[in-house]
């Protein structure tokens, strides 16, 4: 129903006993965060949550390792889903698809103030910033219509990777300064919140297009209304919101702004994949006591 009536739940002993938790990316919205607050809820015997998810900022990973608790994503089932969501945002941005699409629907063709023409991708330098599954699925899909491929990331790609998918690894700072799109592909975390805010606005190319189908919390969303209405950011294709499901009136109100309602991942396909992947997890942890995708935090556990 509500955390409150999940933690009265659970701390009537309801689950005593259970060892593994499969959890959905939706039950953020009934139960919260998994924190230490709801962990200490859990009983004892919990010593696994396998999420439905490649993002897991919905889980405290650092207060489930102080409880002995590991914890699994769904790495790669993901990839295919989400770039094709960023190649649509991205086409879709470049060409203000948004406000032509708005207005056929309510009858009035193009609209009453016709949009801007659109931008080819072929020959622009797509930045991609996180080089995972997802951002080197994307770069694939880029490359065959015609963009340049520059990354940055923690880690530098191996040469073969990087020779196979045709990317050129740059700093952060060449990143946002040369890039016509910048296709967000990072997980949130402590070090990745807002990454994009004022200050990155300000260093990139005037003009730019702004994609994110990673979460909203990396980029700071009213920072980036007002790099719109400067012309300093001329589109954006979006997934994913800082507050979902609220989402900035700045961004609604905008006909440069190409929104999507969080679904990246919202196939039969993937859905399949990412259900098999966790439910894998889950019979791991049931027969051998160890996980097949435990997130890269816990990988010493
Ligand atoms: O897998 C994820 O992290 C998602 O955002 C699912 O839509």
């Amino acid at each position: 129903m509500d955390r409150a009536s999940f933690l009265a739940e659970a701390s009537s002993g309801a689950f005593d006993g259970c060892t593994v938790a499969y959890r959905t990316f939706e039950s953020f919205s009934v139960t919260g965060k998994v924190d230490a607050e709801l962990l200490s809820a859990l009983p004892p015997s919990l010593r696994f949550i396998c999420h439905n998810g490649a993002g897991y900022d919905q889980v405290d990973v650092p207060a489930c390792t102080a409880r002995g608790i590991h914890v699994s994503n769904t790495p790669s089932a993901v990839d295919d889903a989400t770039a094709d969501m960023g190649m649509f945002l991205l086409l879709g941005a470049l060409r203000n698809l948004a406000v032509g699409m708005a207005s056929l629907r309510t009858g009035h063709w193009r609209g009453a103030t016709p949009p801007a023409l659109g931008h080819d991708p072929q020959g622009k330098v797509l930045g991609i910033l996180g080089m995972g599954g997802i951002g080197r699925n994307m770069a694939k899909k880029a490359l065959a219509f015609g963009m340049k491929i520059r990354y940055s990331n923690r880690t530098r790609l191996e040469p073969a990777v990087e020779k196979e998918i045709e990317a050129e690894y740059v700093d952060f700072k060449t990143l946002l300064a040369e890039s016509d799109v910048l296709s967000l592909n990072l997980p949130l975390n402590p070090s990745t919140r807002r990454i994009i805010s004022s200050d990155e606005f300000a260093a990139m190319k005037k003009g730019i297009t702004i994609v994110n189908t990673a979460r909203g919390g990396v980029m700071d969303e009213a920072a980036l209304v007002e790099a719109l209405s400067s012309g300093k950011v001329s589109s954006v294709g979006l997934d994913v919101y800082e507050e979902e499901p609220k989402v900035h009136p700045g961004l609604l109100e905008n006909p440069r702004v190409m929104l999507v309602p969080h679904m990246g991942t919202y196939t039969v396909e993937t859905h399949q994949k990412m259900e098999e992947w966790t439910i894998s997890n889950v019979a791991m942890a049931l027969e051998s006591g160890r996980l097949q995708s435990i997130v890269p935090e816990q990988s010493e556990m």
